[in-house]
């Protein structure tokens, strides 16, 4: 056993690339502004463009379904790695448990921990294959603005982890990985075409982080304004933002999907075409 927990904290922790990593602005692979931009910005026409190319031949569900497989099991071990990663960094690695909350002012971006927050952004631009699954399935008005809002500023969110030492982040990252694993088990599940009973179950968990997050962000600005300060403030306020507008956009979701006006709406004939009209966010929010 303890052999096992050697090995990991080397391969997690200790690795010379892990513990000597340094986010470096303009030098770090996608580190730079203009990237984050362009990523962004490739990944918003590409859903407006994508579905206008009539042109291009339907992809069978039959070669889909493995891709789905194989994309759905890399981020569900990723998940893992990261949320182990992550834990075993934070406790070989904070001075005392409060730093956890709050990293000291100009806390420089540098040590296995950021190695995961860094992890954690390239992740998140590989999250952009599930929106390109949804379309190439040929199942756009499944593509709801909360996937296409959230996916967009995650990114964003990341990077102002990495670049303003945003203190916090251990605590959320370490939820949201967790969180993943069980979503991409759920995709997974999907994409094996076996559909999971307990969906209501992950859509709880994942609301649950974001008042969980409210808790950590609140002891943040406690510790901020009762001590000598904490690193990264003003991504404090991007957070807050982002995570508020996330809670109101899942617990909509859940409304409409496990609500008591979900289960009449559910089924609908529509020109014989068996609609399921709980899924059909995309429009309800009108982007098509
Ligand atoms: C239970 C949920 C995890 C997923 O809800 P959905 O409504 O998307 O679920 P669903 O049952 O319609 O999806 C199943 C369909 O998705 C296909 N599918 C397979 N892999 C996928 C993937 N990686 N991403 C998106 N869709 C995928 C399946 O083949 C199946 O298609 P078919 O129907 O053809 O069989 C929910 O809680 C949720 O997150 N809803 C918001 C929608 C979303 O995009 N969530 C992820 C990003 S938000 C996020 O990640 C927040 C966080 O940080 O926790």
């Amino acid at each position: 056993m303890s052999n096992i927990l050697a090995a990991l904290e080397y391969w997690l922790v200790n690795h010379p690339t892990i513990k000597n990593f340094t986010w470096t602005p303009g030098k770090t692979m996608a580190s730079t502004p203009q990237f984050l931009c362009f990523t962004i910005l490739s990944y918003l026409s590409s859903i407006f463009i994508f579905p206008q190319m009539k042109s291009l031949p339907s992809i069978p569900q039959s070669f889909l379904r493995p891709i789905s497989a194989v994309h759905n099991t890399s981020l569900l071990l990723l998940s893992f790695v990261m949320a182990l990663g992550c834990l075993l960094s934070t406790i070989s690695h904070a001075p005392h448990v409060h730093w956890v909350i709050c990293f000291p002012p100009q806390t420089k971006p540098t040590g296995p921990i950021f190695f995961w927050a860094y992890i954690f952004y390239l992740s998140k631009i590989l999250e952009f294959m599930d929106t390109l699954l949804i379309i190439l399935s040929n199942s756009i008005q499944r593509l709801s603005f909360l996937h296409v809002y959230h996916h967009s500023n995650v990114v964003i969110m990341c990077y102002i982890w990495l670049q303003t030492s945003q203190t916090l982040f251990p605590a959320v990252l370490f939820t949201n990985a967790s969180v993943h694993v069980l979503m991409y088990a759920y995709y997974l599940s999907c994409a094996l075409g076996v559909r999971p009973k307990w969906k209501k179950l992950v859509t709880n968990i994942q609301i649950m982080q974001f008042y969980s997050s409210f808790v950590v962000l609140s002891l943040m600005l406690y510790y901020h304004f009762t001590g000598s300060g904490c690193s990264g403030v003003w991504g404090w306020t991007f957070n807050v933002v982002f995570y508020s507008s996330l809670l109101v956009l899942f617990v909509d979701f859940h409304k409409k999907n496990y609500g008591s006006t979900a289960n009449s709406q559910k089924k609908f004939t529509l020109n014989n075409v068996k609609h399921d009209y709980s899924k059909d966010l995309f429009c309800a929010y009108h982007i098509s």
